[in-house]
């Protein structure tokens, strides 16, 4: 068995922002821990056994996770890079209640200028997951575009590099540090 913790990344993405900031975060999180990189149309729908960690995001649609119909939408305003019959929503929402991942995390993108509305893709996700009752639901972060077609806001790579390693520094490597089960690879043994 591997010595490190396990984490999945699950993203989807229309105009491929939210595809950058995935992998942005998954090259943090590799700081510490193994980690996988996956757009939410080829995710499983049962998570590995050996999962420590879920990130899951993206784009913040009409204040909310995406839908069918937000989706297609995106895809009648440009060039997309991903089919839009499944977003995170549907993905989580076939998730099983308590698959024994220790921690989630959630993290979507906004458009920068109306940054001061609520709506968030990622709080929406974390709201789903709690009341599904997971393991701990750790963070919610949004990255920000210019426009709805991005590009990406300046720094927001970085900041997800960044987020991934913050995310990454909880867990120790297995049969070190910490005895606090929410920083600890689940299945130390
Ligand atoms: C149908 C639709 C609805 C949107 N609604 C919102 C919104 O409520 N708030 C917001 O900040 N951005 C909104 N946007 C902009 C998206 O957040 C933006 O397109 C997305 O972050 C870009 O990520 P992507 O390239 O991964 O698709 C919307 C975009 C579309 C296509």
């Amino acid at each position: 068995m591997s010595e490190n913790a396990q984490a999945l990344v699950v993203y989807e993405s229309m105009f491929g922002n939210t595809e950058q900031v995935a992998k942005a975060i998954g090259e943090g999180l590799r700081s510490k821990v193994e980690a996988e990189v996956i757009r939410v149309d080829r995710a499983p729908e049962v998570l590995p056994d050996s999962l420590d960690l879920l990130v899951v995001g993206g784009p913040t649609h009409a204040f909310s996770m995406s839908r069918p119909g937000t989706r297609e939408s995106a895809s009648a305003q440009g060039t997309v890079v991903m089919p839009s019959q499944v977003g995170i929503r549907e993905w989580l929402d076939r998730l099983l209640p308590d698959d024994g991942t220790a921690i989630f995390a959630t993290f979507d993108t906004r458009v920068t200028k109306v940054r001061k509305l609520p709506g968030s893709a990622a709080k929406a996700a974390a709201k789903v997951l709690r009341r599904r009752g997971v393991g701990v639901v750790a963070e919610s972060v949004s990255f920000y575009v210019e426009d709805s077609a991005g590009p990406l806001s300046e720094g927001e790579l970085d900041r997800a590099r960044a987020w991934g390693a913050s995310l990454a520094a909880r867990f120790e490597p297995r049969g070190t540090g910490s005895t606090d089960p929410a920083v600890q690879p689940r299945r130390a043994t």
